[in-house]
């Protein structure tokens, strides 16, 4: 029988000189241990009376559901107890919110997307959760500013789906780890300690439904694809659209694959978030050999300059990101 590595096994492991027992490590304890209680809810779905809108709206505008609220909250209590985070940033709060006074403030900043795919939450669709750390450049409470860092500096990233297994994705910059959720034992275990983006594919997600908003350089690369085999690429592609991005992405991590949410004629910065969506996908997706832009630049160089800020965002094997990012260069 394998040997059986929780999480906390490969936390120790990987950081021998603390045995696990840091504050960095402890804040990914924190945060995973949080995950565990949001997939359950999620599992327990009408049961749990944890389906439809909450009735009120994010700092962005988009509907909150009871889901993203309660993983919100999980989350940012996680965050902010037991001295480990000066900070929270989340998708579902306007502001970074300090650790409350009294307590003692930690090295390090975390960001998040509580419930990612929200849309999908009624129709059982995966949904999951997205996390980025980062060091706090000050000792004592943490302003927006300290968390104006380029993705570069991420100190560990992760996500967790809530699918019909739990996965965990983690890095902390020294490749990606999976992990499965054993519900029984209320432990992540390790499964592959080696997670790698194949660097080509025949498979891409998009939503086609905003084609007649892209721009040229997206219309050419999805042109291309369709064209299959008789095309210029000289061979057939398939296509996946599941509307979450920890789903789409974990299954670009499991076999390869391009996700493209290009900026459009609507939308000039694309959706997905560049702080606690873009940055913890394109750190993972490097850390696996994939590669992640903005169509042009790389995702972690970009000098951040709001928590909420959107950023187009091209992902997965390398050989695709690099094939659209040139049209994007050429054009
Ligand atoms: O509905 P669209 O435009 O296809 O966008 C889907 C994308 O938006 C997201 O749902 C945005 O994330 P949230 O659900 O956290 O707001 C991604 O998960 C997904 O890839
Ligand atoms: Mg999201
Ligand atoms: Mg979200």
């Amino acid at each position: 029988m394998p040997e059986r590595v929780t999480l906390a096994r490969y936390l120790a492991e990987q950081r021998p000189e603390t045995r696990g027992l840091d504050e960095l490590s402890g804040l990914v304890q924190q945060v995973t241990d949080a995950c565990k209680g949001i997939a359950d809810a999620v599992r327990g779905g009408a049961l749990r009376g944890v389906l439809g809108s909450a009735d009120a709206a994010n700092t962005q505008g988009e509907e909150q559901k009871t889901l993203d609220v309660l993983a919100n909250e999980r989350l940012k209590e996680a965050g902010l107890w037991g001295g480990r985070a000066a900070a929270v940033a989340s998708e579902e709060e306007a502001e970074a919110v300090p650790a409350p006074a009294g307590q003692p403030s930690g090295p390090y900043l975390l960001l998040f997307d509580p419930l990612d795919g929200s849309s999908n939450i009624e129709v059982n669709v995966s949904v999951g959760t997205i996390f980025s750390i980062l060091k706090a450049p000050s000792e004592g409470t943490a302003s927006i500013e300290d968390f104006m860092q380029p993705g570069t500096e991420q100190v560990a990233a992760g996500f967790v789906v809530y699918g019909p297994s739990t996965t965990l994705l983690l890095t902390l910059g020294n490749g990606v780890a999976q992990f499965t959720l054993d519900h029984g034992a209320g432990e992540f275990v390790l499964v592959n300690d080696n997670v790698q983006i194949p660097a080509q594919t025949k498979e891409f997600a998009i939503n086609v439904s905003y084609q007649r908003f892209w721009e040229a350089p997206v219309r050419r690369y999805i042109d291309e694809c369709l064209q299959g085999e008789d095309g210029p690429r000289g061979k057939n592609f398939n296509m996946r659209w599941i509307a979450s991005m920890v789903a789409d992405m974990y299954r670009i991590f499991t076999r390869g694959g391009i996700f493209i949410y290009p900026r459009d004629a609507n939308r000039p910065d694309g959706r997905l978030r560049l702080m606690y969506e873009a940055n913890p996908m394109a750190f993972l997706a490097e850390q696996a050999g994939g590669a992640a832009t903005d169509a042009h630049q790389r995702i972690l160089e970009r000098a951040p300059e709001q928590i909420h800020q959107k950023v187009p965002v091209v992902i997965g094997s390398k050989e695709e990101v690099d094939r659209l990012t040139g049209y994007h260069q050429a054009s």
